[in-house]
């Protein structure tokens, strides 16, 4: 229904008009920001039924609409190259509003764009041609910095009585044809009605937000994050918001979405790195995939109980005490020992629990001293407490421990045997060899702690409670055990302050992506993280790389618990093709039949290709499918791979002469890392590869299979049988 090209530039010259406008107040505005705001906070409070009436309601809309707002989250968005000005709706009743990144008034105080968080704005994203909410045309403007370059309107009440020109053929469109770069933008001009429910959701309890790959579960609860700081700013900028992703590729990825609506603090951290506010380490490396199961497993939580407990060494010297009083031998012997060690841990934690431990045993000592010994009761305990043979047992008996020392113990196939009984041989054996890189004689000793690790070294840290701040010299470090503890200490950094404080950092709201990927222990360490904070949780089952889906479901039940819970599912996606999502669905529903199928929005008439070859001819397959790709799409290139053949195809990769010169589009990486990332063109290598090698098989080839906004080829190394879930 659009109009000639001369309509067109009439119409973007009249936007141009109000664009021009807003910056102008805005820029006056900054100059005064301070004054201004003052100001404008004496109007709202002595005028505010007034304001009330004119902003639909809301006194949130005043705040932001301060200059002094404005100008401080102008800087951040003067560095994105959208425009401040995005979108526009015309109403029956003749008003128009235009919604932007913030709200800005004139001098006035009459608005000139809304904020697209406030309820004003609303009807910007809920209306529809069946729900037209009093809106009759919807316009998004399409600005680079900030000028005008075009307009995409719908109509949506054609029963109005209007002459409002139409242009385009939707702004949606537009924006998903558009190649991706490197990095996620924010979706503000083009936000769907389902995904704005989810954004606008109440801040309280827990939101789910699911739905199938590409549906735009990430870019809305990013949205949702900056929704949540306008509506709620005074308690989430005081408590913090948490934003978890599976990896530092995506926390790369998704970074400037936030900071492009104006939001800077929200902090941002991988699943690997979440505890390393108590551990001061992070971790990018993936355990092999029956190890990681284990570790992920809340089995490990009974193991790691037992771990704290086990003495460090079967020394005999450990099994008893004696001190000598009065001539009288006073001592305890193993089983007293033991009856005094579980008494307290069950009392308190391991690193704060030797004061307790020495007071029982000091009084379980006299308490043996025969009645008929005349000694006065106080002189007695001192006699016992300073016995040089109870201070030299008490530091060996019960030592301090720092978290990676427990759990470097599992690298001992026989430590793991007496914690771990309930494992099967297999898995024993794959948790000691995940451990293997702490001996000395490893030769791959920079492997360091894996991420399925810091959920269990934040899990240890919990229970055993910190080091405290002068912990008394460790005497038992001899022999064998210290060899590893030797190791493993040099990586330790565990940060030393108040036992008393609870370690962790907390935070008011906390967003989980790629929850179906958080294991049970990590839940547990993510759950620490927010004991009263209110969560958004982002997943997809179909998706998921940890096996044991039951207990993932339990382990997150056990985190809402009663809190009010709302979900919402997502429909539509928005990445892939649809040839290429219904290829992805085939090979799913073979595996996980109750998979969310989301309806793919666009077509390309382009089907995926199916290519083979040999060990022997690995190179030349990949350089030729990889040509033809970069040909054939613009933008990035995702080369999606087994781990095992990480290392060879990146060097590949780098090296090849005629492949070089794509050497910026082209990037190699595993399928847990391609998680919620997106490639314009991409090639999964060796579907068979990543069934065999990754936890969650067919489930992660997936996630891989639904990475592309455009292309997909897959490439069979020697043995293609993935193949039979196409039949
Ligand atoms: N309303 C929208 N307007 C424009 N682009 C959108 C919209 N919704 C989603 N997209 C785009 O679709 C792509 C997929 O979004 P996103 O990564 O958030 O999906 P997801 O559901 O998290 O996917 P996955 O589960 O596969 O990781 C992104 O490029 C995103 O910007």
């Amino acid at each position: 229904m659009s109009t000639s090209r001369a309509d067109l530039a009439r119409e973007i010259a009249a936007e141009q008009a109000h664009v021009d406008l807003v910056y102008a107040n805005l820029s006056t505005a900054s100059a005064s920001a301070k004054e201004l705001a003052r100001q404008g906070r004496e109007i709202f409070m002595s005028d505010r039924t007034n304001f009330l009436r004119e902003e639909d309601g809301t006194a949130l809309f005043e705040r932001d609409a301060f200059a002094y707002q404005a100008a401080r989250r102008m800087a951040t968005l003067e560095a994105e190259h959208e425009g401040l000005v995005f979108g526009r709706i015309d109403l029956t009743d003749l008003e128009k509003r235009y919604i932007g990144r913030i709200g800005v008034r004139d001098e006035e105080y009459e608005p000139l764009v809304i904020d697209w968080r406030a309820p004003a704005a609303e009807p910007f994203y809920r209306a529809t041609s069946n729900t037209p909410m009093g809106v009759v045309r919807r316009r998004v403007l399409r600005c680079r910095d900030d000028k005008v370059i075009g307009l995409e309107d719908d109509l949506l009440d054609s029963s109005a009585e209007t002459d409002l020109p139409i242009f385009g053929e939707g702004a949606l469109m537009a924006a998903l044809s558009r190649a991706r770069g490197r990095t996620m933008r924010d979706i503000v001009s083009t936000i769907q009605a389902e995904q704005d429910e989810a954004i606008r959701a109440p801040y309280r309890g827990v939101t789910i937000i699911s739905g199938g790959p590409g549906t735009g579960k990430t870019v809305v609860a990013l949205h949702r994050a900056a929704y949540l700081l306008y509506t709620n700013r005074a308690r989430l900028e005081k408590g913090g918001v948490l934003v978890v992703g599976p990896s530092d590729v995506f926390i790369n990825y998704i970074e400037r979405v936030l900071p492009s609506l104006g939001e800077e603090s929200v902090v941002l951290k991988a699943i690997g790195g979440v505890g390393s506010d108590v551990l001061g380490i992070t971790s990018e490396r993936y355990d092999e995939a029956e190890a990681a199961t284990v570790k992920g497993s809340l089995a490990m939580l009974r193991i790691l109980r037992r771990l704290v407990r086990l003495p460090l060494r079967d020394d005999p010297a450990l099994h008893r005490v004696r001190v000598t009083v009065k001539g009288e031998v006073l001592g305890l012997d193993k089983g007293e020992l033991d009856r005094i060690r579980d008494q307290v841990l069950s009392a308190t934690k391991l690193n704060r629990g030797r004061t307790m431990a020495t007071d029982q045993v000091v009084t379980a000592l006299m308490r043996k001293l025969p009645s008929e010994i005349s000694i006065e009761r106080d002189e007695l305990e001192e006699q016992v407490r300073d016995h040089p043979s109870l201070r030299s047992f008490l530091p060996a008996w019960w030592p301090t421990l720092t978290a990676t020392q427990v759990l470097a113990r599992l690298a001992d196939a026989d430590v793991a045997a007496k914690v771990a009984p309930e494992l099967s041989p297999l898995q024993r054996a794959a948790l000691v060899d995940s451990y293997a890189w702490l001996s000395d004689d490893d030769a791959d000793q920079s492997r360091g702690w894996s991420i399925a690790d810091i959920a269990l070294l934040d899990e240890l840290i919990a229970v055993l409670g910190r080091v405290p701040d002068d912990p008394e010299p460790d005497l038992f470090l001899t022999g064998n055990v210290a060899e590893v503890v030797t190791m493993a200490d040099r990586l330790r950094t565990e940060k030393v302050v108040d036992p008393d404080d609870d370690p962790q950092s907390t935070y008011a709201h906390v967003l989980v992506d790629e929850g179906q990927d958080v294991t049970p222990m990590q839940w547990r360490m993510l759950r620490r993280r927010g004991p009263h904070a209110s969560w958004t949780i982002v997943g997809d089952p179909a998706q998921s790389s940890y096996p044991d889906q039951a207990e993932t479901t339990r382990a997150l039940e056990e985190l809402i618990g009663h809190a009010p819970r709302r979900t919402f599912t997502l429909s539509t996606n928005y990445r892939s093709p649809s040839e290429v999502f219904d290829f992805a669905a085939r090979v799913v529903t073979k595996v996980f039949p109750e998979a969310e199928l989301p309806r793919a929005v666009r077509s390309t008439g382009v089907e995926p290709l199916l290519a083979a070859t040999d060990s022997a001819g690995l190179h030349d397959g990949l350089r030729a499918q990889l040509l033809e790709l970069a040909a054939r799409v613009q933008g990035t290139i995702g080369v999606i791979c087994p781990p095992s053949r990480l290392n060879e195809v990146q060097l590949f990769v780098m090296s090849d002469p005629r492949l070089r010169e794509f050497e910026a589009r082209i990037i190699v990486v595993t399928a847990l890392q391609a998680k919620g990332l997106e490639y314009d063109g991409v090639l999964v290598l060796s579907p068979d590869g990543i069934v065999a090698e990754t936890p969650g098989g067919v489930r992660v080839l997936y996630v891989a299979l639904t990475r592309a906004t455009q292309r997909l080829v897959t490439l069979d190394v020697d043995t293609q049988d993935w193949r039979r879930l196409l039949a």
